[in-house]
């Protein structure tokens, strides 16, 4: 394989992916790299696996070739696991970064440090034509700080801050991000899949 379509239009997954798997010398396609213009995918699930099942199968068949999804999300335990699924839309349908982790910083007031617990979590679909769709989970345990530091990365990583760590994720270079990542994690498991085909 040398190319793989990510059914994804998120830019800072696709930051991750590209150098993810740069090592594996395949290239990445996003939708927003495809000639066709592909309207955006409901994810109407109530999980991870269901909404990357939703976006991967959805242009697998459209394409007839194997789709990578994520579904990815922060889950705060003082929060429920909020925002979870929802974390791309928390603050609204708009999709504001700066927003989302505001709005966990503002609902997190008062909370002291050692309830601060967060992880975060990234579900891959593999959807290939005439098989089941395949999943992988992984997830990065850290804590939420109090406000938000660094410019690297996207979504909550200014407010998270790795087990292991001093530093948010969003201080972290992208080649260290992708050590320790979700991401990353649940990529690792499909490394084989990957060498085969
Ligand atoms: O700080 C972060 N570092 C990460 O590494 C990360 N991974 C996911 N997230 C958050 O979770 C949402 C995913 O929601 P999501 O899986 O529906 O993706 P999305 O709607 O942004 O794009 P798409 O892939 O669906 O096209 C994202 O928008 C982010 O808010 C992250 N935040
Ligand atoms: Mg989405």
């Amino acid at each position: 394989m040398q190319k793989l379509i990510i059914a994804t239009k998120n830019k800072g997954k696709m930051k991750d992916f590209n150098q993810l798997f740069s090592k594996y010398g395949i290239e990445v396609l996003s939708l927003l790299d495809l000639e066709e213009d592909i309207p955006d995918i409901e994810e109407t699930g109530d999980t991870f696996e269901e909404n990357a099942a939703i976006k991967a199968e959805v242009i697998a068949k459209k394409f007839h070739l194997p789709v990578l999804a994520d579904d990815s999300g922060l889950e705060v335990d003082a929060l429920g696991g909020e925002p979870g699924v929802y974390s791309a839309r928390y603050a609204g349908t708009h999709k504001d970064d700066n927003d989302n982790l505001h709005k966990v910083l503002e609902k997190m007031t008062g909370v002291k440090e050692e309830k601060r617990t967060a992880r975060f979590v990234c579900v891959l679909a593999l959807a290939q034509p005439e098989k089941a769709t395949i999943y992988k989970r992984g997830e990065c345990e850290g804590h939420i700080g109090v406000e938000p530091v660094g410019e690297n990365g996207f979504g909550y990583d200014p407010i998270f801050i790795p087990n292991n760590y001093n530093k948010t994720m969003a201080e972290l270079t992208s080649e260290e991000k992708n050590q320790i990542s979700h991401r990353r994690n649940a990529l690792i498991q499909l490394e084989e899949w990957i060498k085969e085909n």
